[in-house]
């Protein structure tokens, strides 16, 4: 497996690998790579011949008080998981490469309307970081297809379009998301969490598996008292609730009366950690 850290360097082995007929995968990432992250490039090696891990934590998708300076860098730790894992090619630019001029002087993709709300309205211009870096992406290293998890079901939504209004040749595929035992989604910040704090956060898939299942079963579900109801229930078990929104899985639209295919998305804080979730549900 290679690193390399030059987007010319990166195009020209790329190059080489084009030529020999070979497809091409990309699997964007911001390094500290877990199991979920694995799966996906795991997924992405079904679909081509080699596969491009990159490695970027994206200043422009950070708000002001973030967790840009204290998020988790182990290159040298992700570079030995993904030496496991099969013919992948590690790109781990710095931010000099990525952005030359500067973040302010950057031009930016804006996705209107699935990028609007749930997480959207609580990290203003997250979006825009996301859609930008991602395109970027997709122009250096021009791939046949792209793995996306659906863990961040709202930046899966933001990707699929872009590549679509864009007109990017690419195929966005999506990942199903990988948990714990107990049910928590893997994530990277879930290192920020303490042992007391792990140990609550498995309520926030058990409350997203509660409504699920009332969602299935009720004949014409009350959305917002649902939604409401379970943000209290997060509150009992400490959560402080951010949102739980429950929409249509293609718009991300709030949820109306004739939508069958429906998502329940949820962001909530345990201590100063940000945990997002999701789950699918078809109504009968
Ligand atoms: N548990 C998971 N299952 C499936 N895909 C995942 C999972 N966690 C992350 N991904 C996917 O991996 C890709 C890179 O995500 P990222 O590096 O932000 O990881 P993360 O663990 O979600 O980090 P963070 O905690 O910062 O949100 C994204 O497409 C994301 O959806
Ligand atoms: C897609 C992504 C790598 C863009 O920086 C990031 O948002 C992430 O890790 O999900
Ligand atoms: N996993 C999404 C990237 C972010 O939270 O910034």
């Amino acid at each position: 497996m290679r690193t390399v850290h030059k987007i010319k360097e990166l195009r020209t082995i790329l190059q080489n690998y084009r030529s020999q007929g070979k497809r091409i995968g990309l699997v964007p990432t911001m390094g500290n790579l877990h199991e979920g992250h694995i799966a996906l490039v795991s997924k992405a090696l079904e679909a081509a011949d080699v596969v491009v891990t990159s490695i970027f934590v994206n200043p422009m998708q950070f708000g002001a008080n973030e967790d840009l300076d204290t998020y988790p860098r182990t290159l040298k730790a992700d570079q030995e998981k993904l030496d496991q894992v099969g013919n992948t090619l590690v790109f781990a630019p710095p931010v000099s490469e990525v952005y030359p001029s500067g973040l302010a002087n950057q031009t930016q993709v804006v996705v209107p309307g699935v990028s609007e709300g749930h997480c959207g309205a609580s990290r203003p211009g997250h979006f825009e970081g996301v859609a930008t870096v991602v395109t970027m992406l997709l122009n250096m290293v021009q791939p046949d297809i792209a793995v996306f998890g659906e863990k961040d079901f709202q930046q899966l939504a933001v990707i699929r379009k872009l590549a679509n209004d864009l007109m990017i040749p690419v195929e966005i595929i999506g990942a199903p998301t990988v948990r714990d035992d107990d049910g928590l989604a893997k994530s990277s910040r879930n290192g920020y969490l303490s042992e007391l704090e792990r140990s609550k956060a498995p309520k926030i898939y058990q409350t997203l598996t509660n409504l699920a299942q009332q969602l299935e079963q009720l004949p014409a579900p009350d959305y917002e008292a649902l939604s409401k109801a379970a943000c209290e229930q997060l509150q009992s078990h400490g959560f402080r609730p951010e949102y739980i929104n429950i929409v249509n899985s293609l718009t991300l639209a709030p949820a109306s009366d004739g939508d069958r295919e429906l998502t329940i998305l949820a962001a909530a804080f345990l201590g100063t950690t940000r945990l997002i979730d999701n789950l699918s549900v078809t109504r009968p």
